[in-house]
């Protein structure tokens, strides 16, 4: 019997290729408002840390093909064809639909690569693919979360347990694991947004599978606007879980990204490592998922999941 052939369209935030494509890849976040001199080279210098610029280009798209292959590895119903769609630069979410109708496919299933759900975020990157998909008539499937698959969860245990064992006892007692997602606006808590509740799950279940109790849930890499972001941002929540609850360890699981990148290299390893030195605490960070098997089995299921819906 042929294989079914369906379009396999993984989403995600985009990176500059190259030092020109800043300012237009940080006026596209800004919804086509360019960014003044100096933001652009605070921008610049944060890139610069991290070795000029970022290796998510090449993670997102290892992650996709990695999936593609795995999906056509754990069954054979479904030829399934990788479509890399991204949300700030090009290949864009459109181009990647719009090459998808050129190849004649009809079906697809989409994921991002960011397991919380928010309204600003899964829910803007599946209204751009749906959208684009209606005007060639592609039937889309879209996974709209995975922050509590198990084989997710079981991958932080495995990563934050590597951590810990690090740890002499005196430190483990004194440790305390920092399980937080990059901040939103604080105004998108008014439409009951579900990605508060979600980041929270991920961290209880974090919490019931490695048997750590002393965690917190912190935000992240908030954006350079006047507006209120949800917090406690991870480096204030450092300072004051250090001076008011003693702990003199930090580990910091940013769960809401699964790559190396400027979020976690510069504002986990850099700026958080900045206050523990300050405060003399130690500094631990466990391994991204990027493209480790147990994360791309785990998200193949959560993909077949939606296809058999
Ligand atoms: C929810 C969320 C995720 C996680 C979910 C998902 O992955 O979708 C995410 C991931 C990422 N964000 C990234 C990069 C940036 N995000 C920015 C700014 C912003 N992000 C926001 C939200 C998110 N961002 C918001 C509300 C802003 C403010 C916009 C404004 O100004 O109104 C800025 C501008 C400068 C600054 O604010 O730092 C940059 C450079 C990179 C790539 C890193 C690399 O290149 O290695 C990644 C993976
Ligand atoms: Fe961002």
């Amino acid at each position: 019997m042929a294989k079914k052939r369906m379009g396999l369209l993984v989403m995600a935030y985009g990176t500059p290729y190259k030092e020109e494509d800043l300012e237009r890849y940080y006026t596209h976040i800004r919804r086509g408002r360019k960014p003044s001199d100096e933001m652009l080279q605070d921008l610049r210098d944060r890139y610069d840390a991290i070795g000029g610029i970022s290796p998510l280009a090449r993670i997102t798209e290892d992650q996709g093909t990695a999936l593609q292959d795995e999906l056509n590895n754990i069954q054979d119903e479904v030829e399934f064809k990788l479509y890399l769609g991204l949300k700030h630069i090009e290949p864009f979410v459109e181009d990647a639909v719009e090459q998808m109708a050129e190849d004649g496919i009809k079906e697809a299933v989409s994921i991002v690569l960011a397991p919380h759900y928010s309204t600003y975020s899964v829910k803007s990157y599946n209204g751009r693919a749906k959208e684009e998909a209606d005007k060639h008539g592609i039937e889309i499937q879209s996974v709209e979360s995975w922050y509590d698959a198990p084989g997710f969860i079981d991958y932080w245990k495995e990563k934050i347990n590597e951590e810990y064992a690090k740890m002499s006892e005196d430190e483990k007692e004194k440790a305390c694991l920092i399980v937080s997602a990059h901040s939103l606006p604080l105004k998108i808590l008014q439409g009951g947004d579900p990605y508060p509740d979600q980041l929270k799950k991920t961290a209880e279940l974090i919490s019931d599978a490695t048997g750590i109790t002393q965690y917190e849930v912190g935000w992240q890499s908030e954006g350079n606007t006047p507006d209120p972001w949800i917090g406690p941002d991870v480096q204030d929540l450092t300072r004051d879980l250090y001076h008011e609850k003693g702990y003199e360890t930090f580990v910091y699981a940013p769960v809401g990204f699964v790559s190396d990148h400027l979020e976690v290299l510069y504002d986990n390893d850099y700026e958080c490592k900045v206050v523990c030195d300050e405060v003399g605490a130690g500094y631990y960070r466990p391994e991204m998922p990027n493209t480790h098997p147990k994360f791309i089995h785990t998200l193949a299921n959560v993909v077949m999941q939606k296809v058999k819906e």
